[in-house]
């Protein structure tokens, strides 16, 4: 499938970075590095603007190397970018490690998934159907 894209990024298209990736890597679009002290968060800017087909959400996901190597993760884990959204994509970034990490222009600090979703409507009912589960979870079937 193709998607409109504009990009007011100084960096190329995302791409994925092998031939089945899923994701494709976002790059930080910045005037300048920025630091994120331990715990902080910064919303970071890609420069990219998407068109969404109906039905489908872009994910925008950690990248894992970043987060093993660096404790840095996307903190509102999995992003939606919805298919009527028009603004920049954007990236929220939390350090969680107790070390600065320096975000350098350019980065691939990030990866968006496009995925297809339903959109439901309700079904307002008295009862659900008996299953073996039931209510049980939370560790339910136990450990091994
Ligand atoms: O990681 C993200 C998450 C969201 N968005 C944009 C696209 C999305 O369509 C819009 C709204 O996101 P969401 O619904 O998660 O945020 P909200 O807090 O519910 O805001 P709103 O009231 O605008 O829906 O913000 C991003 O650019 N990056
Ligand atoms: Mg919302």
């Amino acid at each position: 499938m193709t998607i409109k894209v504009i990009n007011h990024s100084k960096h190329p298209l995302p791409e994925y970075q092998t031939l089945l990736s899923a994701g494709l890597d976002l790059r930080a679009n910045l005037s300048e590095p920025i630091i994120l002290q331990p715990l902080e968060r910064k919303l970071i800017g890609t420069g990219l603007f998407i068109e969404l087909p109906a039905g489908f959400e872009a994910q925008i996901r950690p990248r894992s190397g970043l987060a093993y190597k660096y404790g840095l993760s996307v903190l509102n884990t999995p992003g939606t970018i919805d298919a009527d959204y028009r603004g920049e994509v954007k990236v929220l970034l939390v350090n969680l490690s107790n070390e600065s990490f320096k975000v350098e222009d350019g980065e691939r600090i990030a990866q968006m998934v496009v995925a297809k979703h339903e959109q439901i409507k309700w079904q307002p009912v008295e009862e659900l159907s008996d299953t073996e589960r039931g209510s049980g979870g939370y560790g339910s079937t136990g450990k091994s």
